[in-house]
């Protein structure tokens, strides 16, 4: 049997209009079923609306190893207009090298910017394609394609495509109306830089097989044909897999890999999987598996980056389009970050930890999120402190089917599309994802996040040596009960705890067990002195008048920490 050729994805993405559809034609020599616009809604608009998938094959290059062989690469072309990314994240997360195309007269634009962000995530390289470079005036191509190349090295400095290759082309030089005759320019050139920047992917045909399914039929007699690329593990003919969206198994009948039977495909192939008849409307685009391998959540714990484009602060409680692995649903986010006696401990990869205690936070915590004036406090170099790694908790409005550890994208994608702004939020990886319809009942009380609670009350006047009288720390109508033996401080130093309610109006006894300090004592005495003089009004009058009252001298200050999912809601002290 003839050795494989060796597969390397190449994601085509860009611009809407960039000419990705005209380059991936220029590139590829022969081209798969779901190629080149091939829908008739997309040949209408002039516009790719789903992933094309097409294949160019070319004479082994010498990094890839000795001996004859070939390199196939597989053209993933990527729709470009803003509505479809959702689809090209999907994309770009089957690719080992990325294509940006730019229409070198028009340099970055905003799906341009997205792209690069979604490459930095999911891409290993990337080759920057300028196209339409028929357009710039014959006498200043040159120059022109030289300015925009420096653009371009500027752009992807701090990125981690810094340095990565430039090249020039005219995908289809004169445009939609020229004659098919036309040479592309610049095309040769370009296969040759793709092959220098050709590596072995690492594939590994263990673990569970996952395929993402982008293309489905039914071929009369013989069953309904999948087609897609293998995401992990490996198939041969004669396993049964799941289609989890269908919730039934088949068997594998047989398989094709661009136009030649196999009987065996692994991680990063692009394979037809046929199997026994289904109604192939009822599977469009999805995964496909191991029977029982994939998890179908409820909610998750992931831990998180912002994308630094993204303006504007990440909240709790906000609602996002997440997308998780290569489905896309609406959440809700809770942050968290570790204790801070955790904060600078090393990041720990594909793991959430039950054991520790975490810190809830109102907002991801960012150089932008912490405010200038907590910064000047904190730092006298102007330096926030912040942690190594923070996580967030994901609560779906649907239940999203995934396999463990993938890849989450969070996203606004209500964002006005023509706003110019990245619409793409935060990225991440999913450690822990919630099957139980009743995690909030069942999972989440062993997620042990905490806020902290701090509560400030007055001291009203002295019992005796040992016992004073505070207020203005609960209202009214709190059961103080539930307070009595937490410890608080005084603002002149003694420790107390608190004994128990006094009185109606939510005052209360403490007890100060190494006794009052003589000038504490004096302080309050002069104090209370001069307030008596007021009279006795009625109890909330007074209430009133006491929280504005600063010449109470001395305050009572309660700390404690409440996990907050907890449902005893209990108060802890350390
Ligand atoms: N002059 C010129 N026109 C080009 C070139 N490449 C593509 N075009 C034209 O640009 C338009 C868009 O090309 P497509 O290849 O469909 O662009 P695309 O990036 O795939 O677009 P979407 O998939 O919808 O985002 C078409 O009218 C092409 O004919 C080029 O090198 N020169
Ligand atoms: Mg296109």
């Amino acid at each position: 049997m003839a050795a494989r050729p060796l597969n390397v994805n190449v994601g085509v993405l860009g611009h809407i209009d960039s000419g990705k559809t005209a380059l991936a034609r220029a590139l590829s020599t022969t081209g798969s079923t779901a190629a080149f616009d091939r829908a008739p809604q997309s040949r209408a608009r002039g516009i790719t609306l789903d992933l094309g998938f097409s294949c160019l094959r070319t004479a082994l290059p010498p990094q890839l190893g000795p001996g004859p062989g070939e390199l196939q690469f597989t053209l993933v072309d990527c729709p470009g207009h803003a509505s479809l990314i959702r689809t090209i994240i999907g994309g770009a997360q089957i690719i080992d090298l990325m294509m940006l195309v730019i229409d070198v007269t028009k340099g970055m634009q905003t799906q341009s910017a997205e792209c690069l962000v979604i490459g930095q995530i999911a891409c290993q390289k990337m080759v920057v394609v300028l196209n339409k470079i028929d357009l710039l005036p014959e006498g200043k191509r040159q120059s022109a394609i030289e300015k925009m190349t420096k653009k371009m090295q500027k752009t992807l400095e701090n990125t981690k495509f810094c340095g990565c290759p430039i090249v020039a082309v005219a995908a289809k030089p004169g445009g939609p109306e020229a004659p098919e005759s036309e040479n592309p320019l610049g095309v040769s050139e370009l296969i040759e830089v793709l092959k220098s920047q050709a590596y072995l992917p690492s594939r590994d045909p263990s673990g569970h097989f996952l395929m993402a399914v982008d293309h489905c039929f039914s071929i009369k007699g013989q069953g309904t044909v999948m087609t897609g690329t293998i995401l992990s593990g490996s198939v041969s003919l004669g396993d049964s897999v799941e289609i989890p969206a269908l919730k039934v198994t088949k068997k594998v009948k047989s398989m094709q890999m661009f136009h030649t039977p196999v009987t065996y495909a692994m991680q990063g192939d692009r394979v037809g999987i046929c199997v026994t008849q289904f109604d192939p409307k009822l599977l469009e685009r999805g995964l496909i598996c191991t029977p029982d391998s994939l998890h179908t959540i409820h909610a998750a714990i992931i831990s998180l980056k912002k994308i630094q484009y993204f303006r504007g602060t990440l909240q709790t409680k906000a609602k996002f389009h997440i997308t998780v692995g290569h489905e896309t649903v609406m959440g809700r986010v809770m942050f968290f970050s570790p204790a801070p006696a955790d904060f600078n401990e090393e990041i720990q990869e594909n793991v959430f930890d039950f054991e520790k205690d975490y810190l809830y936070q109102e907002q991801y915590l960012s150089k932008d999120s912490v405010s200038s004036e907590e910064n000047k406090e904190n730092d006298q170099a102007g330096e926030v402190q912040l942690p190594k790694q923070q996580w967030a908790l994901l609560e779906f409005e649907k239940p999203v089917t995934c396999p463990k550890l993938c890849l989450v994208i969070g996203s606004k994608l209500d964002t006005d599309i023509h706003a110019n702004t990245c619409r793409l939020a935060f990225h991440g990886v999913l450690l822990q994802g919630m099957e139980d319809k009743n995690y909030t009942e069942t999972f989440l009380p062993k997620l042990k996040v905490y806020k902290l609670k701090h509560k400030e009350g007055q001291v009203e006047r002295v019992m005796d040596d040992y016992s004073v009288i505070g207020r203005s720390l609960f209202k009214k109508e709190t059961n103080i009960q539930i307070f009595v033996g937490l410890k608080v401080k005084l603002s002149t130093g003694e420790d107390g705890i608190i004994d128990g309610g006094f009185g109606q109006s939510g005052k209360f006894k403490i007890r100060i067990p190494d006794g009052l300090k003589p000038d504490t004592k004096m302080l309050l005495t002069v104090a209370s002195k001069k307030k008596s003089k007021g009279g006795k009004g009625d109890v909330t009058k007074e209430d009133e008048s006491s929280k504005n009252d600063s010449a109470q001298p001395v305050t009572i200050s309660l700390s404690f920490k409440r996990y907050v999912f907890d449902t005893q809601k209990k108060m802890i002290q350390s």
